[in-house]
C-alpha cells in the first residue's frame, strides 16, 4: 500500500532520514517505534506532504505522492500535538472539519464513545488535555478511510478512554483499514501490533512481529526487547 524508498531528510545540518526503505502492506496494525527525536513523526510528515524530502519517492497505492494531494483523501491523520483554534467550540470545530472534508462522518456514535457531549459547546481553549485529545479521536475517526495514520494517540487519556481508543483501532483493522501508529507505551504495541517498525539512525532498524523482535534480542519483554534496540545507539 505504501513504499518509501531511499527517502533522505535533513534540517540544516541534522540528518533525520538517511536513505529509508520501508514496505507497508494493506490492512492492519503497524506500530512505528524509536526513540525520541528518531524520525518518526518526520516520517509520517514525509507520507502527509507536509515535510518534503530531500532525496527519494514516496508511493500511496503505486502512485507516487510528491507534490500530489488527492491521495489525502484517502487518508486519515491524528497529529501528535493538535493546535485547535482557542475560540471555537468543540461542535463548531467538528462542523468546520465536515465542511471541508465532504464525505460521510459518524461523529455522534464517537461524541456519546467518548463522553464528549457536555463539552460541545466549550471553548476548545478552556479544554483539559485529555479532553483536547479526545476531540483529536473524534476529527480523526469520524470519517472513512483506507488509511489511518496515529501519532501518538494515547496522549494524556484516562483508562477508560484508552480502552475506547483500542477497540476503536481494533475495529478499524477488522473492516480491513490501515493503521501507523506512533507511540512510546508498548502495552498498546503488545496488544495491538501486527508489525513492529523500528526506526534508528534515519533507518528501519527492525521490521518484524513483536515475537520475531523478542526472539532478535533474546528478551521475553517488549519493553525491555526495545530498550535493548535503543541501547545500541548509545553503544
Ligand atoms: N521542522 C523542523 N525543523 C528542524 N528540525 C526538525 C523539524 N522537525 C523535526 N526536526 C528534528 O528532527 C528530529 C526528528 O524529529 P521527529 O519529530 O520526527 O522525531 P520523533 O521520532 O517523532 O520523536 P518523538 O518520539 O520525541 O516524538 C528531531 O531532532 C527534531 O528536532
Amino acid at each position: 500500500m505504501i513504499q518509501f524508498n531511499n527517502i533522505h531528510k535533513r534540517f540544516g545540518k541534522l540528518t533525520v532520514l538517511d536513505g529509508l526503505d520501508l514496505d507497508i502492506k494493506k490492512g492492519g496494525i503497524f506500530a512505528v517505534l524509536g526513540p525520541n527525536g528518531s524520525g518518526k513523526t518526520t516520517l509520517i510528515k514525509c507520507l502527509l506532504g507536509m515535510v518534503i524530502p530531500n532525496k527519494g519517492d514516496i508511493r500511496f497505492e503505486g502512485k507516487s505522492v510528491l507534490k500530489k494531494w488527492e491521495y489525502r483523501d484517502n487518508l486519515n491523520y491524528l497529529p501528535q500535538i493538535a493546535n485547535f483554534p482557542p475560540n471555537l467550540s468543540v461542535i463548531e470545530l467538528i462542523n468546520m472539519v465536515k465542511n471541508l472534508r465532504p464525505k460521510n462522518s459518524n461523529e455522534e456514535e464517537l461524541i456519546q464513545l467518548f463522553g464528549l457531549k457536555s463539552f460541545l459547546n466549550k471553548k476548545l481553549g478552556n479544554l483539559s488535555g485529555g479532553t483536547k485529545q479526545k476531540v483529536n479521536i473524534v476529527l480523526t475517526f469520524m470519517f472513512d478511510s483506507d488509511l489511518i495514520i496515529l501519532d501518538e494517540p494515547t496522549t494524556g487519556l484516562d483508562p477508560i478512554a484508552l480502552i475506547h481508543l483500542k477497540e476503536l483501532i481494533q475495529k478499524e483493522k477488522d473492516n480491513g483499514k490501515t493503521i501507523l501508529i506512533t507511540t512510546h507505551i508498548m502495552s498498546v504495541v503488545e496488544e495491538l501490533a501486527d508489525e513492529i517498525v523500528f526506526l534508528l539512525d534515519g533507518k528501519i532498524y527492525f521490521k518484524g512481529s513483536i515475537d520475531a523482535l523478542k526472539k532478535q534480542t533474546d528478551n521475553e519483554n517488549l519493553e525491555h526487547a526495545i530498550a535493548n534496540l535503543i541501547s545500541k545507539q548509545y553503544a
